[in-house]
């Protein structure tokens, strides 16, 4: 019996991200939530990191030529209809890929600029920020930082949802067409406060804030719950919205792994999750 001849080819997501050894962050992360959001994902590795629930002990970077050669080789045959990127590495990577969003099409494009672990471990050298800047925010449809990433990149301390907004439009300036300044790390706030702002208008997104451990790969899911609403034709702020109302189901989906920290789950999409 042949099947599956004739079925739809559902949208198409490319990450372009590293690896997490152990299947909580990174681009484990974003396949689990493509596919758990109806999403064909795609990978560009970036690095591959050796990691478990406890942190990162290290990573080998991938030829900046062999990130490119991923990202057209998918573009030209399967064809992109948006695109994330996590952990880049280097300036060399970040290079290669703003390269090829030049030369393929990539679809909205969301730079989810990750910095480091939240163990503190550092995957981003200290000169790729200024390519990061210049190279990759002024090709962004979205960027989505976190509160650790905003001061590395602007140097603003955010302590408050009104340094949120500073930070918003300290970010805007370096050229995407919006920008997402998440308050995950805004540990006095009770709620947890994402701020979208595209240099004229805020649209805030406030959720609650569960008192979880689990909190590996929130970022990655976020990003990529709002990319598999892009594909599908999707305004930013109606992607963001699915975005963070998946993310939040996600962190109470969480669960333990390992000696660490656990990653968030997108299984509660999933009908007969327990298998
Ligand atoms: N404890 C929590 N409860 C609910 N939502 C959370 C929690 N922590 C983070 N979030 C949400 O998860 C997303 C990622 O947040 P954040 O922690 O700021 O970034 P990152 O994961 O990149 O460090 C945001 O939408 C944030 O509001
Ligand atoms: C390979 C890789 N990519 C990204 C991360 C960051 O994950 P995490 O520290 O959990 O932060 P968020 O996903 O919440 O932004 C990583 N550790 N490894």
């Amino acid at each position: 019996m042949r099947v599956g001849v004739g079925a739809a080819t559902p949208p198409r997501v490319l990450t372009i991200a590293g690896s997490d050894s152990g299947g909580g962050a990174g681009l484990q992360a974003d396949l689990r939530t493509l596919f758990a959001c109806g999403v064909h994902g795609m990978t560009a590795v970036t690095a591959v990191t050796v990691q478990n629930s406890l942190g990162v002990s290290g990573f080998t970077e991938i030829p900046a030529e062999v990130v490119a050669a991923q990202i057209e080789a998918v573009a030209t045959d399967i064809g992109i209809g948006a695109t994330k990127t996590g952990m880049l590495a280097s300036a060399a990577i970040i290079e290669a890929v703003a390269g090829a969003v030049d030369r393929v099409d990539v679809g909205p494009f969301v730079v989810d600029p990750v910095a480091a672990s939240m163990h503190g471990h550092q995957l981003l050298a200290d000169d790729a920020l200024e390519a990061l800047r210049t190279l990759l925010f002024p090709r962004a449809t979205l960027v989505t930082p976190n509160l650790d990433e905003v001061r590395l990149i602007t140097g603003i301390e955010v302590r408050s949802r009104a340094d949120q907004r500073k930070a918003a439009e300290a970010l805007h300036a370096y050229g995407s067409e919006w920008v997402l300044v998440k308050g995950g790390h805004l540990w006095d706030d009770p709620e947890c406060l994402d701020v979208l702002f595209d240099g004229s208008e805020f649209v805030e997104f406030l959720g609650p804030r569960y008192d979880v451990e689990n909190t590996h790969g929130s970022g990655d899911t976020l990003a990529s719950a709002i990319c598999s609403r892009l594909v599908r034709g999707e305004s930013v702020p109606e992607a963001v919205r699915f975005g963070k109302d998946f993310v939040v189901r996600s962190v109470a989906a969480s669960y333990p792994l390992g000696g660490g920290v656990g990653p968030v789950s997108p299984l509660w999409r999933l009908p007969d999750a327990e298998g």
